[in-house]
């Protein structure tokens, strides 16, 4: 199986190291614009493999995508990250004309590919990558629930004081301050999470799950890496392996949910063709109204990039 990553800086270098260490791949390619960064990324992570004792050859590339020909699964991380008091929908007009450049040369080299799509803002940058690789919707996705589950996931732990392993959890809706947890489908060791947890702590956790991204951009001066990597890593993982893991994926929605022609992210199955499945919860009163102003949010940035494309064109 050969993966390119494309952007060597954080996310991409530590999804690429997740991919290698854990041999997911066989060979794992790193592109980058920067001339010699993802060259430099990908000799450092092969010197870790006699360390760490795994076979994935990693090679970089600066910007020559006839290295990525006869990729298997491509991930997407180029595009600048937030700074503070930044919105990710601020990323909007640089990202996309990066996401769409990357997207062309991935598809003229690998017309196969499944793309998994990490840079902000996340849903319309998913959005643009699909309608540029013109690929089916099942094989274009973008990276946000499992990483937004994995926060959610971690401060129940804490708060339980009680293993991240045994916490199940499933979210839905765009990537931001709209995204939709759904504690009724939160599990601890199989027990709800609602008969181990007052509301208000629940609510409280709820809230920082919101705001998770934008917590660490104001510790660290720019965005998170090492959950955000491991998580691209973990959705290739389920499609080179054909796990059918059930995951939540930011996808082209034609008619589920009510909802048309709008990315947002949702349950799915992932296995060796992409989304091999979308799966509908019953969603009560409440939860359809926060899915509701998700897709709004959502379809205003989507709006605002077709809007950016005219101007262009
Ligand atoms: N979906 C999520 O949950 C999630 C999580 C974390 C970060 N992100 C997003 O991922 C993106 C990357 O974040 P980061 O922290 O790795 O940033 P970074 O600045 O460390 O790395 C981005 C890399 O992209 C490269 N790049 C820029 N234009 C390029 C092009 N045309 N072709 C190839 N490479 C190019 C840059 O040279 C840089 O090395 C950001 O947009 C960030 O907001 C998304
Ligand atoms: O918050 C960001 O800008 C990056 C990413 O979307 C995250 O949630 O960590």
């Amino acid at each position: 199986m050969k993966v390119t990553v494309v952007g060597a800086g954080n996310v991409g270098a530590t999804c690429a190291d997740v991919l290698a260490y854990r041999e997911i791949a066989n060979e794992v390619v790193l592109v980058d614009i920067k001339e010699g960064f993802a060259e430099g990324k990908a000799l450092d992570i092969w010197q870790k493999a006699p360390i760490n004792l795994y076979d994935t050859r990693t090679v970089g590339v600066t910007n020559d995508y006839s290295k990525t020909a006869g990729s298997d699964v491509v991930v997407i991380t180029s595009g600048l990250p937030r700074k503070p008091g930044m919105t990710r929908d601020d990323l909007i007009s640089t990202n996309a004309g990066i996401v769409t450049s990357v997207t062309e040369n991935i598809v003229k080299h690998s017309p196969d590919a499944i793309i998994i799509v990490v840079s902000n803002p996340l849903d319309v940058m998913t959005y643009a990558a699909h309608i540029t690789s013109k690929l089916p919707r099942t094989r274009v996705m973008g990276m946000a629930g499992i990483l937004d589950t994995a926060r959610y996931r971690a401060f129940l732990a804490e708060a339980l004081n009680v293993s991240p392993k045994d916490i199940q959890a499933v979210l839905m809706g765009g990537h931001g301050d709209t995204m939709v947890p759904l504690p009724r489908y939160t599990t601890v060791g199989g027990i709800p999470v609602t008969e181990l947890i007052d509301e208000e702590t629940l609510n409280a956790i709820v809230d920082r799950t919101k705001n998770g991204g934008g917590e660490l951009v104001k510790l660290m001066g720019t965005s998170a890496w090492y959950a955000p990597g491991s998580a691209a890593a973990q959705m290739v993982e389920a499609i080179v392996r054909d796990q059918r893991r059930v995951f939540p994926v930011c996808m082209k929605l034609e008619g589920e949910y009510g909802i048309d022609g709008v990315y947002l992210g949702v349950p799915v199955i992932l296995g060796k063709n992409g989304i091999e499945r979308i799966i509908e919860l019953d969603l009560n009163e409440d939860e359809k109204q926060l899915l509701e102003t998700s897709r709004g949010h959502v379809k205003e940035v989507m709006d605002a990039l077709d809007n950016i494309n005219a101007a262009k064109a």
